[in-house]
Formats: structure tokens, sequence, C-alpha cells
């Protein structure tokens, strides 16, 4: 799978129930719009979803099941009972939360890979990360690959973007990890997501910008209202 998605866009096709577009038929549709239009795979939230898509589409998918716990505020793929979800899907890689918070049930990050390994030598495994640290560690695991899924979405990362002083975060990444980095979060214009290629990622994945017609709708309404149409704050901060 990683060498099908080298260079090119992995579209993320995701709707949780509180949004106008849960319902894994749309997310199949979806899914081969984004073949239609050029993508290399597809990052899927739950096994529904998962196999919806590959009745319509030939792409490969990274799976996540997105799951809270009262527990734990990791909530992408959190435990074994999420990863055989996916495996039995047919997932081709599985991506997991992969930062040093606790997990539910107070396991830890290596321990839940060990388990996963230990069930499922085989699976390809994605870790998303937020820090250059939790990409280290992750490679020192055993991922097959990471991607920048959690940059400003952990309290250490809080208020940050992929994106900041010309994706800094990414080039630190890139340049201290030897497995792929894939860029993923807040990659709102094909611009960005080809400046991410030109600094050395793996692939790209992108979700919101292509699959959340609400959030396109509300930056295009807020851009309109705003005093200064040329600030473009959301692709220039
Ligand atoms: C933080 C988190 O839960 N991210 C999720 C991970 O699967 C998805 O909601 C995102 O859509 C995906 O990462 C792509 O990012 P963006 O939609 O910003 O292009």
């Amino acid at each position: 799978m990683l060498e099908k998605i080298h260079k090119g866009l992995v579209v993320s096709c995701q709707a949780l129930e509180n949004e106008p577009l849960h319902s894994p038929f749309i997310m199949g549709r979806m899914a081969l719009a984004a073949e239609h239009g050029g993508a290399v795979g597809i990052r899927a939230n739950t096994a529904a979803d998962l196999y919806e898509i590959k009745r319509n589409v030939k792409l490969p998918v990274i799976g996540i099941v997105k799951q809270d716990y009262s527990d734990s505020k990791v909530y992408i793929t959190p435990t074994i009972k999420e990863v055989e979800e996916l495996v039995f899907a047919g997932a081709e890689m599985i991506a997991t939360d992969a930062t040093k918070r606790k997990r539910p049930g107070e396991n830890d990050l290596q321990t839940f890979f060990t388990e996963v390994k230990q069930k499922f030598p085989q699976q390809l495994l994605m870790a998303d990360i937020a820090t250059v640290g939790e990409a280290f560690f992750a490679q020192e695991l055993g991922f097959d690959c990471v991607s920048t899924t959690l940059v400003g979405y952990t309290v250490e990362t809080a208020g940050q973007k992929v994106y900041d002083h010309d994706f800094q975060l990414l080039k630190e990444m890139i340049a201290n990890v030897n497995i792929p980095v894939v860029a993923e979060g807040n990659i709102l214009t094909p611009e960005m997501a080809k400046r991410c290629l030109e600094l050395g990622a793996h692939a790209v994945v992108v979700g919101g910008a292509i699959t959340r017609p609400q959030t396109i709708t509300r930056r295009f309404a807020e851009t309109m209202k705003g005093p200064d149409p040329q600030s473009m704050t959301w692709i220039c901060k």
C-alpha cells in the first residue's frame, strides 16, 4: 500500500454521527468521486463505511474507528477491539493514535502495539502523531509510517497547525525519522498539498477541504463577511 500511495493524494471520507453526510452510502460515493478525481487512496472511519467504500472503489483504504472511552482522550482506534473490526473489514492499513497519552484501561502505546502485532503480524500500521518525539517513538516501536494527523489536537500542540512556518514540524519529522511521513490535518489547498510533497512527505491525506461541505461552505461564508478578503487568514497563518 505504501508504494501505491507514494507521492499521491489520499482522500479522507469521514462523517461522524453529528455531521450532515453521516452515512456509509454517502461515504462510498465520496470515495468514488475521489477516485474519479485522481486520489490514490482513501482514509475511512468505521468498518461499515469501509465495507461500502470497498464496494465502490478499487483504491487501498486506511481504516480507523473513532471511539470515545470515558477513561481516555485517545479516540482514533484506541483498543484491539477496533483493530479487529478493521482487519475483518479488509483495511489495507490501520491508523491509530500513537501519542504517548494513556489508552483506555490504562493501557500504554507500547503494550497496545505489541498486542496488535502478536495478533495481526502482517497488518500495516500508521501512527497518528502530533510531535517529532512521538514520530520517533512510533518508528522505534515498528510502525510502518507516521502521519501528522494529531498536530494541534493534543494539549501539548494546542493552537498549532501542521502548516505553521512553512510546515516546520513536517520538515523536522522528515529529518528525524526514516519511515515514511504522511502529511495530514488542515491541508486546505492543492498548493499546500504540493508543498508537503516538495518537502518530502510520502503522501498527503486531505479530508475536510474535499469531503466536508459544511466546513468548505463556512470558509466561503466567513471569508465573504470579513473586512479584508485579501488577508485569507485561513491559508496564510
Ligand atoms: C484530528 C482527527 O480526528 N482527524 C481525523 C482523522 O482521521 C479526521 O477527522 C480528519 O478529517 C483527517 O485527519 C484529515 O484531516 P483534515 O480533515 O483536516 O484534512
